[in-house]
């Protein structure tokens, strides 16, 4: 359920019809409700209860500075992934404290901010990146938080570009070698171990995945004991996914339910989600408008004003994505459609053979696009990205201008 529903034929947002949010910002544009970015949040956080946890949204899913505001006004946490991250966070109120930093590339610029501003853990995926962060700390004479990301090679099921709980995978340390690791963090006088923790893939449909690793991280966490090495939290990173078509992946309730269950024996162990998509891909829309409508031998192809470079979902994940008509009251012919955008690339599709009723100039909307969408957008082709809009009720706000076709150079120069 979301807040992106037809009225008397019409899509709104909210109170608000598209159309008119259309009107006043043009095409092609975000829209991203924060009601229903609220209500993801709390389905999170409200599931845990009394147990001690903390939601840290991951920021990659969607970093506009207003949504991570919406999140800090909750109380949210946050997963960063480099210093641009953690620099938006704080621009948008969030707190240090509450922030933990995963990724696998941590330079020392990084990490000196991030323990200038007291974040609250690193999490570690690599010996040498152990190393770097003990040896920054000691310079800034600061005792670092860490977590160890611990590959506990399951296969989440998922697209093998979004699954990174495998050995082969590039993240973290492998279960069968992490308790050395902690061994070796713990002679270490600049870092404080903290947590464990772990991130398998993103999109996942089954709560069976993370329950495997979970117990996979448990066995490990009384092995630490052993050795004198008690955690206060564990991280079980985000990838809960979302319905784009028919997929029924858990609620948070139940994630979080048999979470609680495995994890009775520790009362006191906080527990860390990371959840990006969960919460953000259905609060949000693309959209854009048809420019032409164009009929080859065997294709009917709807031509629209944005493509992979505002959504490269499909291009890059062959991902399947819902298209919907945004005036549904409009006497047009049905037909099947490839949607394809303005971009020089063959695989510069939103979706293919999709029956719509649709015209030249008519708008057309791509739902669940609020997750990995603007993030991961571009200027290619020189074609500014589509505006972001959050609407509250019965406002909207325009959450990010437009680019003028000078700003899209405003950062290069002429040699002499
Ligand atoms: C370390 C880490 N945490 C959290 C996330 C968020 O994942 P999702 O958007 O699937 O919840 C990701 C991306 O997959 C990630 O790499
Ligand atoms: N960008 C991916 C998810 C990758 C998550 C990054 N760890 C997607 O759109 O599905």
């Amino acid at each position: 359920m979301d807040h992106f529903n037809y009225r008397h034929q019409q899509l709104f947002a909210e109170e608000i019809a598209v159309t008119d949010i259309i009107q006043q910002f043009g095409t092609p544009a975000y829209i991203y409700s924060r009601a229903t970015l609220e209500r993801h949040w709390h389905a999170f956080n409200d599931a845990f209860g009394e147990h001690p946890h903390l939601i840290c949204f991951a920021v990659k899913s969607n970093s506009n500075i207003a949504l991570l505001n919406v999140m800090a006004r909750l109380g949210s946490g946050f997963d960063i992934v480099s210093q641009g991250e953690l620099e938006r966070v704080l621009a948008a109120g969030g707190e240090a404290s509450k922030v933990v930093f995963s990724g696998v590339a941590k330079s020392r610029q990084e990490i000196t901010r991030a323990l200038e501003v007291g974040i609250r853990c690193f999490n570690i995926e690599s010996i040498p990146e152990l190393k770097r962060i003990n040896d920054v700390a000691g310079q800034l004479g600061k005792i670092a938080p860490i977590s160890l990301r611990v590959n506990p090679d399951v296969d989440a099921h998922t697209h093998p570009y979004i699954s990174t709980g495998l050995k082969e995978n590039k993240f973290g340390v492998s279960v069968s070698e992490a308790r050395e690791v902690y061994r070796f963090a713990k002679t270490l006088p600049n870092v404080k171990i903290t947590g464990m923790d772990c991130h398998i893939g993103s999109q996942l449909t089954e709560l069976q995945p993370f329950l495997d690793a979970t117990d996979r991280l448990v066995v490990l966490m009384e092995q630490l004991k052993q050795d004198g090495i008690e955690l206060h939290h564990l991280d079980l990173g985000g990838g809960l996914g979302v319905t784009y078509t028919d997929e029924t992946p858990p609620h948070p309730t139940e994630y979080a339910a048999a979470l609680l269950n495995k994890l009775k024996a520790y009362p006191n162990l906080e527990i860390i989600l990371e959840p990006g998509r969960a919460i953000t891909a259905n609060a949000g829309i693309l959209v854009t408008k048809v420019e032409y409508i164009k009929q080859n031998e065997d294709r009917n192809f709807a031509i629209v004003d944005t493509g992979m470079n505002d959504m490269i979902r499909p291009a890059l994940y062959e991902a399947y994505m819902q298209i919907i008509e945004i005036d549904q009251s409009l006497v047009r012919e049905k037909a099947v459609y490839d949607v394809v955008g303005p971009i020089c690339e063959t695989s510069d599709f939103l979706g293919k053979q999709r029956e719509l009723a649709v015209a030249e100039g008519d708008l057309i909307a791509v739902r669940s696009a609020g997750a990995y969408g603007a993030t991961m957008s571009s200027t290619y082709n020189s074609r500014p990205q589509a505006v972001e809009v959050m609407v509250d009720g019965n406002q909207a706000h325009l959450i990010k201008q437009r680019a003028s076709f000078a700003d899209l150079w405003r950062l290069e120069q002429l040699i002499p």
